[in-house]
């Protein structure tokens, strides 16, 4: 029987295991009408992505000129919006739930380190029936810090075991973690990212889930 040594692989959310994108604008579209305020793109809202549900929130009302006094209570009415629907046109990428089944049975010890939320994350994590795969999970507000910071990175490693560590991610964020916490990158290219793929730090790079279980391999051999 081939032998695979056991790694800790940790994943970001959005724009990695589920494109998120159409269900994330319509709240902020939805936010911004009960103002009575036209939505922004959905290309806007793709390159606001990244920093979590504050950090969105506030790039939208910027685009918009909307008053800044006003981003509490917006925040709180985003937050509504997005917790009552969150799923409707979210989908894993294609790939995803056989990569994380294919490496659950080798024995590797998966987490998922998001700068989303938590209770979103895991209404997402169970709509789509991934939750049971993941030992550890960090939302963007688990703990004081959030990504870019290696904080919720290490935390989330830390509650798993594995010899080699690997951070699977889509953004400038995400490589910025990686650099951060000392974990080598395997970028995901069909997330949100803006930057090209060679300016951003990366250990391996990939646009098919059904490659990453080979690239883990290899780099573990
Ligand atoms: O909530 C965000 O802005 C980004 O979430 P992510 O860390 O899962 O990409
Ligand atoms: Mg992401």
């Amino acid at each position: 029987m081939e032998r695979h040594s056991v790694s800790a692989i940790v994943f970001d959310l959005d724009g990695t295991l589920i494109d998120s994108l159409p269900d994330l604008h319509a709240a902020g579209a939805k936010m911004l009408d009960s103002i009575g305020v036209e939505p922004v793109s959905v290309a806007q809202t793709r390159s606001f992505i990244g920093n979590g549900i504050p950090v969105l929130v506030g790039r939208i009302l910027d685009a918009v000129d909307v008053d800044p006094a006003r981003k509490p209570e917006l925040l709180a009415s985003f937050r509504g919006f997005y917790a009552a629907d969150s799923v409707t046109e979210t989908r894993l990428y294609p790939g995803v739930e056989a990569t994380l089944d294919a490496l659950r049975a080798q024995g590797h010890q998966l987490g998922l380190c998001t700068n989303k939320p938590i209770e979103p994350t895991q209404d997402i994590l169970r709509h789509f029936g991934i939750d049971r795969h993941f030992q550890a999970v960090i939302g963007g507000d688990s703990l004081n810090q959030r990504k870019p910071s290696p904080e919720p990175l290490w935390a989330t490693f830390d509650m798993l075991g594995g010899a080699d560590r690997y951070f699977v991610g889509d953004s400038e964020v995400d490589a910025e973690t990686a650099l951060n916490a000392s974990v080598p990158f395997l970028m995901f290219t069909e997330g949100y990212r803006k930057t090209p793929i060679a300016e951003l730090p990366h250990s391996a790079a990939f646009d098919d889930f059904r490659l990453l279980q080979g690239l883990i391999s290899a780099r573990a051999a």
